[in-house]
């Protein structure tokens, strides 16, 4: 049976009657194709990707697995949609902590319409996305049985300043990540989740490499999702974290040019991980009142004074 996913963290969602992806119990992800160009695009991207041996596998590892497109019934009852057919990544999880992270200081293609890039263009400056090559667009913190997960609100994510999007990195590995933004992050777990031989920074150093090299597609507006289990964590075993490549509908041909759009978000975000497994924070907000209403990170040093 369909089912809306529970662990989607940003995008478009099948709740409320929208059109959105649906998964089953098999393990499988089914993404409604959009009408326009994207959908199509991200068919004919998927389909070039599964099919070009030039991919080495320990990089085909960081996608989904494609198994096609299917016609299905649209989660907002408008009738047979064709669906891409997709691995659903977060399947085995059981509470997974999950971070989409849009990659790129331009998340529109070149030769995109001029209405496009406007668009786009608004929301890259009014996010991270400019100043950082990269922004947060949405992600769920497990806590504890009693707990559950924090869910961000969309509207406060779409606020983060630099500061912001630091101090959520640093909860996303904290024992103590509530929405409670007073709480000092402890990082404990960064050391396991984003350190280490098989962590989140070696995963993205391992991609970082093949984008260095790689001239084949240019990956506008794709996101990165990390992840991992922290109950897994605190028994001590394997964190489970992995590091996954989504949405590929403004991806391009690469013509023999470098992307250098993703590549230098991908060293950007390196740089905020690799800082918190090697230095010190001082949390920005311990001595300044944040308005809580809004849910506001205090973002500013200057309002401490
Ligand atoms: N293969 C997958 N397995 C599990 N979850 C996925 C998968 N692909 C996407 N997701 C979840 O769905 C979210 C949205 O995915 P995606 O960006 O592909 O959708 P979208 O509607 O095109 O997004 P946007 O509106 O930002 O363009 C991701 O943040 C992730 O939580
Ligand atoms: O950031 P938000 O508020 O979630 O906005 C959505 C997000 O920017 C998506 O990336 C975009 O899809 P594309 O990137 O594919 O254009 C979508 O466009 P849409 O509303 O036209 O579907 C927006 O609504």
């Amino acid at each position: 049976m369909l089912k809306v996913p529970v662990h989607q963290v940003a995008g478009h969602r099948a709740s409320d009657g929208n059109l959105g992806p649906l998964v089953d119990d098999s393990g499988r992800f089914y993404k409604p194709l959009q009408g326009d160009e994207r959908g199509s695009n991200e068919v004919a991207f998927y389909s070039s990707f599964s099919s070009n041996t030039k991919i080495p596998d320990h990089i085909r590892r960081f996608f989904p697995v494609f198994h096609g497109t299917q016609l299905l019934e649209a989660s907002d009852g408008s009738g047979l949609c064709p669906h891409l057919v997709l691995q659903d990544l977060v399947s085995s999880c059981v509470n997974p902590s999950i971070m989409d992270i849009k990659i790129g200081a331009s998340t529109w293609p070149p030769q995109a319409s001029e209405d496009y890039i406007a668009k786009c263009l608004k929301k890259d400056r009014e996010g991270t996305s400019i100043q950082l090559g990269f922004r947060i667009s949405g992600f769920q913190i497990y806590g504890n049985k009693e707990s559950g997960f924090w869910k961000a609100d969309k509207q406060f994510i779409k606020s983060f300043s630099t500061e912001d999007v630091r101090l959520v990195l640093r909860k996303f590995v904290s024992s103590n990540a509530s929405a409670d933004l007073d709480s000092d992050p402890d990082c404990a777990f960064a050391s396991v989740v984003y350190g280490g031989s098989s962590g989140i920074l070696a995963q993205l150093l391992e991609l970082k490499a093949w984008f260095e090299d790689q001239t084949i597609f240019h990956f506008y507006s794709c996101s990165v999702l990390v992840m991992y289990e922290k109950e897994l964590t605190v028994e001590g075993r394997s964190s489970g974290a992995a590091v996954k490549l989504v949405d590929f509908a403004h991806v391009v041909e690469g013509v023999g040019v470098i992307d250098h759009n993703f590549l230098g978000g991908l060293c950007s975000l390196i740089k905020f991980i690799s800082e918190i497994l090697t230095t010190p924070y001082e949390y920005p907000s311990k001595t300044c009142p944040h308005d809580t209403e809004k849910n506001r990170l205090c973002s500013d040093n200057s309002a401490m004074e």
